[in-house]
């Protein structure tokens, strides 16, 4: 698997400042209720985009929107400078599409599932290239009945790339991987994001979104309630430090925006005394995601402890 894929279309963008995705007020409703409730989202060309958020929160009603598989109700979008109602072949040749569910056949090969997709495309791919490219060469003359999980995955994202697109949707790509394919998966899409593929993705694996994602938003009941690069969501929440020691059988704790004050105070309160199990720690992604979508205690909880750096 060394083959570093490069999407055609970034050398020679029509619009290189118009970004790949542009998204204004969307809205989907089903049965009058909103599920996509006045959406607003820029992806840029050449990033990793993770769209997080729960369980029916509409991302993939979102991205198949994008990907032009469900008509919206109202707002603007605009991919790779088109429509998506009325993005035409060309368009669609220029976008790959990673769904939930497998669209492979059981009975053909590996390498005749991909020569037998290829007459779709204006311009398809190599097979053998394409095959390597996934790393499935040693898999290249099995039945996709016999692939596992993850091999599967591979061969979807070769299907996807068949048409060599510029932009790649994914959504859940890694969901039932094991850890160890989870992560040879995470390089096929390094390689084609280090090759100018655009790539947008949904997830619910905060860890993938912090090592894929350039940008991670969080969607939660239709809406995009933070967008940022992954260590920098939250905003200011972000640059909350817990302070935690022992005394005798009591943790204590301290939640503040400067541990380093809180340590000096600490230490000069008790110059001789020992602070065992001290750890300083900021919020992860995940707590941070917990408290975007209103899973865990607001930040105003503790605000006030902050302040005062009161031991508790
Ligand atoms: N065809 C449909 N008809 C009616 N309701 C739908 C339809 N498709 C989706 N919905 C509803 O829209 C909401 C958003 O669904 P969507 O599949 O976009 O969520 P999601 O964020 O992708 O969730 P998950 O993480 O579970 O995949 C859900 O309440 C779902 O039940």
């Amino acid at each position: 698997m060394t083959t570093t894929w490069t999407a055609p279309g970034t050398t020679a963008v029509a619009h290189a400042d118009e970004p790949a995705v542009r998204v204004r007020g969307l809205v989907k409703r089903y049965a009058g209720r909103a599920v996509v409730d006045g959406l607003d989202l820029d992806v840029h060309r050449g990033e990793v985009f993770a769209l997080l958020g729960p369980n029916g929160a509409g991302k993939t009603t979102t991205v198949e929107i994008l990907e032009g598989l469900r008509r919206r109700d109202e707002g603007e979008v605009r991919v790779l400078g088109d429509d998506p109602v009325t993005g035409r072949r060309a368009w669609r040749d220029r976008i790959g599409v990673v769904g939930q569910s497998t669209g492979a056949g059981d009975a053909l090969t590996v390498r005749e599932t991909l020569d037998h997709f290829a007459v779709y495309h204006a311009l398809a791919e190599d097979t053998d290239e394409l095959i390597a490219a996934v790393g499935l060469t040693e898999a290249a003359g099995r039945r996709a009945a016999t692939l596992s999980g993850g091999q599967r995955r591979r061969l979807e994202v070769a299907l996807s790339m068949q048409g060599r697109p510029d932009l790649l949707f994914l959504d859940e790509p890694t969901t039932g991987l094991d850890p160890v394919a989870r992560r040879q998966f995470w390089t096929v899409l390094e390689r084609l994001r280090d090759g100018g593929t655009t790539i947008l993705l949904t997830t619910h694996y905060l860890d993938e979104a912090a090592h894929l994602a350039d940008r991670v938003g969080v969607i939660d009941a239709g809406r995009l309630v933070d967008v940022a690069p992954p260590d920098r969501m939250g905003g200011e929440r972000r640059r909350r430090s817990t302070v935690r020691w022992r005394e005798g059988d009591v943790v204590r704790t301290v939640v503040t925006t400067e541990p380093a004050a809180t340590l000096r105070a600490l230490l000069a309160s008790a110059p001789r005394a020992d602070l065992p199990d001290l750890t300083v720690t900021r919020p992860s992604l995940e707590e941070i995601y917990l408290e975007l979508v209103g899973a865990a205690p607001a930040p105003a909880d503790v605000s006030h402890t902050e302040d005062e750096g009161v031991l508790r």
